[in-house]
């Protein structure tokens, strides 16, 4: 097979799989993050991958949501919420958050206070973001809410944790340089 067949491989096919797509995804590093709202749906928290900086003017993330979720109806009703940049120390927040923990339990395990909008910040978290949800879009099976940040903070002092090949991993704040 020649560099153009093989490159075809990658790119004919019409049909691409849930599986084969989460495969080709687990070959990318993400930040973890606990994203929390409360307010008349309730308190409610998951650990998402995917979050990203849209636009600075107005300061604006996205993050993507499930919504078979457990955690959906409270996002769904709620006007803000809070993205929790999660650092190497956070993994057990991490798996608390990542499913099947009844709701109730997952703030349980760390430390969490209330600041402008109502949503809970982890307490030391590497970065947080306390947003308004300005948009919301259904795509497939999620929903992408558009926040724009109302406060945030950061703490220098970490290393941060990545998701990647579907494990954890610890990245420090600066690496020795090569060479
Ligand atoms: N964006 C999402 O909704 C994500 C959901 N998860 C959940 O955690 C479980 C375990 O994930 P992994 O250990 O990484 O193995 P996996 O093989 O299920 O997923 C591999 C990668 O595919 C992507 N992915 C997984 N489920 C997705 C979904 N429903 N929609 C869009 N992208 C998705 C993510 O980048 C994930 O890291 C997943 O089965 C899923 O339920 C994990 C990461 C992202
Ligand atoms: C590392 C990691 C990243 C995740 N990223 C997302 C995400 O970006 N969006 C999402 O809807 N669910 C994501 N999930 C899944 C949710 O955290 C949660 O497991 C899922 O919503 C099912 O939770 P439930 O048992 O409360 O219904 C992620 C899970 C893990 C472990």
């Amino acid at each position: 097979m020649n560099a153009l067949q093989q490159q075809e491989q990658h790119t004919a096919p019409r049909e691409i799989s849930s599986r084969a797509f989460r495969e080709a995804m687990s070959h990318l590093a993400a930040a973890v993050n606990v994203v929390t709202t409360d307010g008349p749906g309730g308190r409610a928290g998951f650990t998402a991958s995917a979050v990203c900086s849209v636009t600075d003017e107005p300061p604006t993330l996205l993050v993507c949501i499930n919504r078979s979720a457990s955690a959906y109806p409270a996002f769904a009703d709620n006007e803000t919420l809070c993205v929790n940049v999660l650092s190497a120390a956070h993994q057990e927040v991490s798996n608390t958050f990542g499913g099947k923990t009844p709701m109730a339990m997952r703030f349980d395990h760390a430390e969490w206070i209330t600041q402008d909008t109502g949503a809970p910040v982890l307490a030391d978290a590497l970065a947080h973001f306390e947003c308004r949800v300005s948009q919301r879009m259904p795509v497939g099976t999620h929903e992408i809410m558009l926040c724009e940040i109302v406060s945030m903070s950061t703490h220098d002092a970490h290393e941060c944790l990545l998701y990647f090949n579907r494990q954890y991993h610890q990245l420090p704040r600066s690496v020795a340089s090569v060479g």
